[in-house]
């Protein structure tokens, strides 16, 4: 474990550092040589007393890293003075794929430090964390940072001191850099890999594992066309696929299918590698039912491969759009080994309308669809990651009119492009 860690950070002079502080992240780096730069802006707010630490979460396994980050959070919450500020963070090369490393940025004001150093010094020891604390030198100008590493029996600050720098906003933002296959699943393997590591400490997953097809199945091509209606909660999904169901004569099916609805709320409990890894089956399940009734009469299906990524992307992204992966990004590209449908048809609404409709409805709602009514930033990234995604991309349409309306058009869409 503090191997692993070690070989990740030995090059902790080419690593930058982001710090999220109300929502703007701020990056800096560190080296050997105080070479007269001024301290960076996430440390010139601060006090001189004030003590600062870095916590990052690493190890070999990638599902234990993962639920550890989560567990880390409430532990710290639960456990640190109130006086204590927690922030997210992460540690990455810039621009270098899979180098992304999550912790925590904390900022101890309380009066003693000697609760925040034992839990600190008691993580570094059992768990998978690398701590790094920080001061203020002499003169009152520079901070300096000092890794923590752990001898016989103590934690010990490591001799080696480094400054600490300002570093320029990167190209790519760095949650981008450990995207594929950590929060998008571009093949069902890689999808069934995660699940069946998390097998021991979720029974559930194997239950999972035992209703996916196998690949012959899913690689069946339906005669009929399948039309996938995608789109935020609440805008018009469920009434316009029931219509086209009746209209069409066509089989309805929805990602995740109706066989996983038992282990739903348990997998959105756990962290997105695992969520996202669980979405990802379900639509190569659904593939599978396509390919079924696809043999017998059009298909329409109710959320499929667009909203699994677009959600994942935009969740895993923090701030404005244009911290999204480019357009073109590979990111937004359709897994070879699922089923493309013939059509996607996006319905987009304005969202005092689309709020409007949530509350007449008045359901219970996911987290995620929670997060759309109350960050904006983060309801415009899902549906420009909607719209980023290809091979096929989706076709907009304006659902504001009445549900007839909106049916009528999408028919125009489907005759145009499928020969129905
Ligand atoms: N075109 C429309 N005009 C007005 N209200 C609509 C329209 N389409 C759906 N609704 C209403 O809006 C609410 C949400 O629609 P629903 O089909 O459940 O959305 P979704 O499946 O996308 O969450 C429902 O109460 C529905 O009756
Ligand atoms: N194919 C799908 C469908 C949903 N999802 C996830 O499920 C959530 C929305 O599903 P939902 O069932 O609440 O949406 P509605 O169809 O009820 O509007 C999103 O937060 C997505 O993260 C997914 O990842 N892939």
């Amino acid at each position: 474990m503090a191997g692993r860690i070690k070989s990740l950070l030995h090059r902790w002079s080419s690593r930058v550092f982001s710090v999220e502080l109300d929502g703007a992240p701020f990056y800096f780096a560190i080296q050997e040589r105080h070479r007269g730069e001024e301290a960076p802006r996430v440390f010139r707010k601060l006090q001189s007393h004030d003590r600062c630490y870095t916590l990052l979460v690493c190890s070999r396994d990638r599902i234990k890293t993962a639920r550890f980050y989560g567990e880390l959070k409430d532990k710290l919450l639960r456990e640190l003075p109130p006086e204590c500020g927690l922030s997210p963070m992460s540690s990455f090369l810039p621009n270098v794929r899979d180098s992304l490393i999550k912790g925590y940025f904390l900022k101890d004001t309380s009066e003693g430090s000697s609760t925040v150093e034992r839990l600190l010094s008691d993580l570094t020891q059992h768990e998978p964390v690398s701590v790094c604390s920080y001061c203020k030198n002499d003169d009152g100008q520079q901070w300096t940072q000092h890794l923590w590493s752990h001898g016989e029996s103590q934690v010990m600050e490591t001799a080696k001191k480094y400054y600490v720098v300002p570093s320029e906003t990167p190209e790519y933002h760095p949650s981008t850099l450990n995207m594929i296959n950590s929060d998008v699943f571009y093949s069902l393997d890689e999808a069934c890999e995660v699940l069946k590591k998390c097998g021991d400490i979720i029974p559930e997953a194997m239950s999972v594992l035992e209703l996916l097809p196998s690949r012959a199945e899913a690689r069946n091509k339906p005669d009929f066309p399948v039309i996938v209606i995608e789109g935020l909660d609440a805008t018009g999904k469920t009434t316009l696929t029931e219509s086209l169901r009746e209209t069409l004569g066509a089989s309805l099916l929805r990602s995740p299918p109706q066989c996983l609805s038992p282990w739903r709320a348990r997998f959105d409990q756990e962290p997105p590698l695992i969520r996202r890894a669980f979405y990802a089956l379900g639509n190569y399940i659904t593939a599978e039912q396509i390919g079924q009734e696809g043999k017998k009469t059009p298909v329409i299906v109710d959320r499929f491969w667009h909203s699994t990524a677009a959600y994942a992307i935009a969740t895993a992204v923090s701030g404005p759009v244009c911290n999204l992966p480019g357009e073109g990004s590979e990111v937004y590209c359709w897994p070879s080994d699922l089923l493309q449908p013939s059509l996607v048809v996006l319905l987009t609404l304005d969202p005092e309308e689309r709020k409007r409709r949530l509350r007449n409805r008045g359901q219970g709602k996911t987290n995620e669809e929670q997060e759309l009514d109350h960050n904006q930033l983060f309801r415009l990234r899902v549906e420009e990651a909607y719209r980023r995604i290809s091979g096929p991309a989706c076709v907009s349409v304006d659902a504001s009119p009445s549900a007839d309306e909106v049916l009528q058009q999408v028919l125009l869409l489907i005759r145009g492009k499928c020969h129905l």
